[in-house]
């Protein structure tokens, strides 16, 4: 069972502490009870749990948890490009964001392994995330044909008539056999059960069997409703870590082998900061002593900013769906090879040819996902269906960094977006939005189409396509990197690729910051996939000779 309640005396039972019952916590708390049976793990959760809650189960109900009480909802510091009202869920619950998410599971490219690796991210190739994203136990699938309307049916037919691209009935499939996605457009597939609409989350794949009684681990505590507020070190280990329980009681945790990060890429490193591991000249401006001089600590934001076009329909929109956004597609817009002329060294180093990968993504919204049209004055319709798109590879980067010593203070969450100097990702927003409109013109989704809402068809340049598209562009909700992983001669990675903190002992990290750049793709089963390779690291250091193959 979940507790909120911790004794002064439990405070040196446990091996390992994970902090952090998100996305890639509750894989390693999970894994490593079942391959560590003699050690004792406590994962602390600073929400409630999820188990029984169908606010957070009902896929369907993701919207309404956004801004709610189990989101942390981070603001963003004013972007000159972009759109400064964005703001930021980030889940407090267990599962983290995969309890609040839309669900959208894509296995990341070949290509994105292929540069994670020029980074020095030794080992995480894409044989091996293929491997782990096998092992995974979340139940992954295509939209059930129950929840293929036929709106959006209608929509993936014109856009493969309209773009001339395939319709692709797997896309997990075609990345798995041939290591990307092209162009192309399809339904996508989802962590959930078709059968009563709720999520495979992290939580409900990994923790609740275990809840259930289903799955035995009784050397595996979680801690529910507990904040850790500080990493104390002595010299240059972590030897503990202070948490405030519910009743308000503090207690310090000393594990006897290591603490695991895993409070994911905005509050890890907030933690980081605010126990003098960062930057020495930010932590030494707000008078926080500096422990660890780590200067990327809080570098190296990377997310996947959209936008939107929306179009008014003239029908209801059919009832059958996920949760709104069913399907996507993928498309090309520069020519065969253009990554290898990235003038950020950060990106792509070795120069390594991108073929013709997608570079444009969109997700379909059969709903008025109008939060950012609106504030510009633009009608909110009943029957609205939007498309978004994407930019898969960006190449604007920002930073998130401490603005006071008050822990109770939310860091600044700069994204830096539509920064890049070559202006790369906003023409790939203003080719998404033309691409969107040529799908509008061709049936049989044209004959859904009442009119377009947004931008509405007085915008029509690619000026006015850029500045419409910037003003009102949003997050997918994708933020990586800020503690990223990568070589030991890179002054800027955080972790090594055993996700061991530099320069540091007895501390790790595991969640979607170490990202060293961002995957094509909606970020998930990486994150997951990190989660299970944490745990085999880890166990394999504590004498699990387990099913781990050579690391390639
Ligand atoms: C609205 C939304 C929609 C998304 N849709 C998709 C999608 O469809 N597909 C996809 O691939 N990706 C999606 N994502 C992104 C994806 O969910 C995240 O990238 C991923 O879940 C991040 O996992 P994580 O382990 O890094 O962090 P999280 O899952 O956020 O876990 C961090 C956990 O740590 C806890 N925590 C934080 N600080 C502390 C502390 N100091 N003490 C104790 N506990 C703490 C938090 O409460 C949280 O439970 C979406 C994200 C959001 C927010």
């Amino acid at each position: 069972m979940t507790t909120p309640v911790l004794s002064s005396s439990q405070v040196n039972d446990f091996d390992y502490v994970i902090v952090g019952g998100g996305t890639a916590g509750c894989v390693i708390a999970s894994r490593l009870s079942e391959y560590l049976p003699d050690k004792k793990i406590l994962m602390i959760e600073a929400g409630p749990s999820d188990f029984n809650d169908d606010r957070v189960l009902k896929l369907k109900e993701w919207l309404s948890l956004l801004g709610g009480d189990l989101d942390y909802d981070y603001g963003t510091t004013e972007q000159p490009n972009g759109n400064s009202h964005i703001r930021h869920s980030r889940a407090r619950v267990l599962g983290g964001c995969s309890s609040h998410n839309t669900l959208i599971s894509f296995r990341p490219f070949e290509y994105d392994m292929q540069i994670w690796e020029s980074l020095g991210c030794r080992g995480w190739n894409f044989k091996t995330m293929m491997r782990l994203i096998d092992n995974l136990r979340n139940t992954v699938q295509p939209v059930h044909a129950r929840h293929r309307n036929k709106l959006c049916k209608d929509w993936v037919q014109s856009c493969s008539t309209a773009l001339d691209i395939p319709i692709i009935p797997d896309f997990n499939k075609e990345i798995k056999e041939t290591g990307s996605l092209q162009q192309g457009v399809g339904f996508f597939s989802i962590s959930y059960n078709p059968d009563d609409g709720r999520r495979s989350s992290a939580s409900v794949a990994y923790i609740h069997p275990i809840l259930r009684g289903e799955q035995k681990a009784p050397n595996l505590t979680i801690l529910t409703h507990a904040w850790v507020s500080k990493l104390n070190l002595v010299s240059k280990t972590v030897k503990s870590v202070n948490i405030t329980l519910q009743s308000g009681a503090k207690l310090t945790i000393t594990p006897k082998t290591e603490t695991i990060l895993c409070a994911g890429a905005v509050d890890t490193c907030r933690l980081m900061l605010l126990s003098g591991i960062g930057p020495k000249q930010q932590l030494s401006d707000l008078s926080i002593p500096v422990v660890h001089d780590l200067p990327g600590v809080g570098e190296n934001l990377v997310d996947h900013p959209e936008s939107i076009i929306m179009w008014e329909l003239n029908a209801p929109v059919p009832t059958e769906t996920t949760m709104d956004s069913d399907a996507g597609i993928f498309l090309r817009r520069e020519i065969k090879n253009a990554a290898t002329s990235h003038s950020d060294p950060a990106l792509n180093p070795k120069r390594i040819p991108d073929g013709t990968v997608a570079d444009i993504m969109m997700h379909c919204y059969q709903i008025p996902f109008c939060l950012n049209t609106v504030r510009l004055g633009y009608e909110a319709p009943l029957n609205a269906f939007c498309m978004t798109p994407n930019i898969p590879r960006p190449r604007s980067r920002g930073r998130i960094y401490l603005t006071s010593a008050d822990p109770s203070v939310k860091p600044a969450l700069d994204f830096r977006y539509f920064t890049d100097p070559e202006g790369y990702d906003a023409a790939t927003i203003v080719a998404g939005l033309k691409a969107a409109r040529e799908v509008a013109k061709q049936a049989p989704f044209r004959d859904w189409i009442k009119k377009e809402v947004a931008p509405g068809p007085k915008v029509q340049t690619d000026e006015e396509l850029s500045e419409y598209g910037r003003r009102v562009a949003h997050t997918v909700y994708h933020p990586a990197g800020t503690t990223k992983m990568g070589a030991a001669n890179d002054e800027m990675a955080v972790v090594d690729p055993e996700l061991r903190v530099r320069g540091l002992k007895g501390l790790r990290v595991a969640d979607a910051g170490v990202f060293p750049t961002m995957t094509s793709i909606n970020p998930m089963l990486t994150v997951l996939a990190i989660g299970e390779r944490a745990a085999e690291i880890i166990a394999a250091e504590a004498g699990w000779r387990g099913q781990i193959q050579p690391r390639l």
